[in-house]
């Protein structure tokens, strides 16, 4: 569903954010991104996403070119960044229905989901407010049934657990679950190691822009805690 073929990323000033990476989210899999502050995974994430141009290599989702074909990408995929900038003069129920519009997600379907989701999120009596009204949290739940609504074959998340309350991020991990046996694929990064750890089927550790460890999460990690492996390599790999 995700192919990262030896992506490089230099930003104007010359950092070099990633250096030839290559990894790969088959359907069904939920994929953890791990790695330090400032490591590379927004930026590897905006890339996928289709919201940064990069300079080398190439990003295929579901067998098409983000580069080449980036709106037939964007159909296929939604993307929640880690501060959701959502449109502050709308109510939430209108933004919904705005992504609903631009999915082409049917009237039957986005009232079921719409009711689904915000019940499960607990901001169904929020969602005829505007958003300027709303906090971090209830942004990123609307974000979230934003990029639900449509089912997407690829899900991109960018920190989703920061903010979120104990029983939302519950249901989002539920969430994800289910998306992937319906056959999506989900690409997240998170710092939260041990969520990574029981709820992932692959896991790559990016340190410095360069990718140094991929695998199933059983190959990653053998029979150590990801936390321990994680500090391991971000403390010894180069
Ligand atoms: N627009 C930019 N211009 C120049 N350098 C940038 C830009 N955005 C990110 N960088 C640099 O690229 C590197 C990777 O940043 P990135 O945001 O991808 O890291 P990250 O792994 O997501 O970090 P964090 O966990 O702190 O969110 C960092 O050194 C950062 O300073």
């Amino acid at each position: 569903m995700l192919k990262i073929s030896n992506f490089s990323k230099i930003y104007a000033g010359g950092k070099k954010a990633a250096n030839h990476i290559n990894l790969t989210v088959l359907a069904g899999e939920i994929h953890g991104f791990i790695g330090h502050n400032g490591a590379g995974k927004t930026t590897t994430i905006r890339a996928v996403a289709g919201v940064m141009d990069f300079e080398e290599g190439e990003i295929l989702i579901d067998g098409r070119s983000v580069k080449k074909e980036p709106v037939a990408c964007k159909k296929k995929l939604a993307y929640i960044p880690d501060n959701p900038d959502l449109y502050d003069y709308i109510t939430g129920f209108q933004y919904l229905n705005y992504m609903a519009d631009m999915f082409e997600v049917s009237a039957h379907d986005r009232s079921e989901r719409i009711h689904r989701y915000a019940q499960l999120f607990e901001i169904s009596d929020s969602l005829g407010n505007l958003i300027s009204s709303y906090s971090h949290g209830m942004k990123q739940k609307t974000a979230l049934i934003g990029a639900l609504l449509h089912e997407p074959k690829l899900l991109i998340l960018d920190e989703p657990f920061v903010g979120l309350d104990p029983e939302a991020s519950f249901h989002l991990k539920k969430i994800m679950r289910e998306l992937c046996q319906r056959g999506s694929a989900i690409f997240f990064s998170t710092h939260v190691l041990d969520v990574a750890e029981k709820l992932c089927d692959k896991i790559s550790i990016i340190k410095n822009g360069e990718l140094i460890s991929s695998g199933t999460m059983e190959e990653v990690k053998g029979s150590s805690s990801l936390e321990d492996v994680f500090m391991e390599v971000v403390e010894h790999e180069q």
